[in-house]
C-alpha cells in the first residue's frame, strides 16, 4: 500500500502532554498560551483539555477555564476527554468541538485508569456517545495498551480489535490506537493494525504512539505504509500516563512532521513555528525538550 498524500496531526500536548507533569499545577495561562501557539502552527486538531476527576488527574482540573481562555481559530477542532456523562456535560458547556471516550485492551489498565472493567467502560461510554450524538458533537474513541500493558504484559491484537470494533460500532467516528507505554516495534504495530483494520476501516484509525523505547517513528512509518493517515503526537515529546509507570511522552510532533515532510506527505503544519513552540513550552515548564528535531533546530527557528 502507498503512503497517504495527507496526514492529519492530532496535537496531544495540552492534554496527554501536561496531564502527568509533576510538581505544581501548571498555570491556566501557560496551557492556553500553548494551545493558541499550536493553532498558529497550522495544527487543525488540538486535544485541549480533559474533563476527568481532578482527584485523579489534578493537572486537568482547570479544563473549563482552559476552554474558556483559548482564542479559537477558525478551522481548528478543539477536543476534550470525557470519561463519563459528568465529563461530557463539562465539555458541552465548554463548547468542545469533539469529545473522546477512552478505553483499553487490558482489563488491569482499565481498572487502574478509569476504575472499572472493559465491559463496564463500554456501558459507561454508551450514554456519552448518545448525548454527543443528540448535540451533534463527534466522538473519538481511544484504545490504550494496544501493544503492551504495564500490568498484563503482551496484549493480543484480537483484544485490541474487539474493543476498537465495539467503540466504532457504538458510534465513535475515529479510533485512536494507543501504544501507551511505547513498547511496540514495527512488525508488532503492523500485526495489531491488520487485526483492527479487519473490523474498522483504515481511514477511521489513528496511531497514538508513545516513544518510551525510541520506536515510535519506526512504528509510525510501518503503519503509514499500511494506510494510516491520522497521527497523534505531542510537541517537545511532552507527556506520560499517570496510570502507566515509566511511560514517556507521545512521539514529538516536530519529529513526526520532519518525517512526513521528508516523505512528501502534506500536513499543513509549519515546522519552524512548531519548533519554536516546543522550545517555548519546554522553557515554561523548565523541562528538557524531548524532540530530536527540536534539539537540532532549536534557536535556529526564531
Ligand atoms: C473515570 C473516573 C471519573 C471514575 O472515577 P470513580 O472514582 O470510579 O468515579 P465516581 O463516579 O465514583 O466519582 C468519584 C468522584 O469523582 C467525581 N467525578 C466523576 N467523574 C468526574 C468527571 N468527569 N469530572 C469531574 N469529576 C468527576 C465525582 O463527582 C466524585 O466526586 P466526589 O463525590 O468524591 O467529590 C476516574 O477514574 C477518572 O477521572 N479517571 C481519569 C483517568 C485519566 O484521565 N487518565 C488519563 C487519560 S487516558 C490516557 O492518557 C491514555 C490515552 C487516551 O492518551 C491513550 C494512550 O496513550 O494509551
Amino acid at each position: 500500500m502507498a503512503f497517504p498524500k495527507q496526514v492529519r496531526l492530532v496535537e496531544m500536548s495540552p492534554r496527554d502532554g501536561l496531564q502527568n507533569e509533576p510538581g505544581e499545577v501548571i498555570a491556566t495561562a501557560i496551557k492556553t498560551g500553548l494551545i493558541d501557539r499550536l493553532a498558529d502552527c497550522g495544527l487543525s486538531h488540538i486535544e485541549a483539555a480533559s474533563f476527568v476527576s481532578p482527584k485523579w488527574v489534578p493537572q486537568m482540573g482547570d479544563a473549563a477555564d482552559v476552554m474558556a481562555g483559548i482564542t479559537r481559530k477558525a478551522g481548528v477542532r478543539y477536543s476534550a476527554l470525557t470519561p463519563n456523562l459528568k465529563g461530557f456535560e463539562g465539555a458541552l458547556a465548554a463548547k468542545a468541538d469533539e469529545v473522546a471516550v477512552f478505553g483499553a485492551a487490558s482489563e488491569a489498565f482499565t481498572q487502574k485508569n478509569i476504575n472499572c472493567s472493559i465491559a463496564e467502560s463500554l456501558e459507561r461510554f454508551g450514554p456519552v456517545i448518545e448525548e454527543a450524538r443528540k448535540h451533534g458533537i463527534p466522538v473519538r474513541g481511544y484504545v490504550s495498551t494496544v501493544m503492551g500493558c504495564p500490568y498484563e504484559g503482551d496484549i493480543a491484537p484480537e483484544k485490541v480489535a474487539t474493543v476498537a470494533k465495539a467503540l466504532y460500532d457504538m458510534g465513535c467516528h475515529e479510533i485512536s490506537l494507543g501504544d501507551t507505554i511505547g513498547v511496540g516495534t514495527p512488525l508488532k504495530a503492523k500485526r495489531m493494525l491488520e487485526a483492527v483494520a479487519a473490523h474498522v476501516p483504515m481511514n477511521k484509525l489513528a496511531a497514538h504512539f508513545h516513544d518510551t523505547y525510541g520506536q515510535a517513528l519506526a512504528n509510525l512509518y510501518a503503519v503509514l505504509e499500511e494506510g494510516v493517515s491520522v497521527i497523534d503526537a505531542s510537541v517537545a515529546g511532552l507527556g506520560g500516563c499517570p496510570y502507566a509507570k515509566g511511560a514517556s511522552g507521545n512521539v514529538a510532533t516536530e519529529d513526526v512532521l520532519y518525517l512526513l515532510n521528508g516523505l512528501g506527505i502534506d500536513t499543513g503544519v509549519d515546522l519552524n513555528k512548531l519548533v519554536t513552540t516546543g522550545d517555548w513550552i519546554s522553557q515554561q515548564l523548565n523541562r528538557h525538550n524531548g524532540s530530536k528535531v527540536g534539539q537540532a533546530l532549536g534557536g535556529l527557528c526564531q
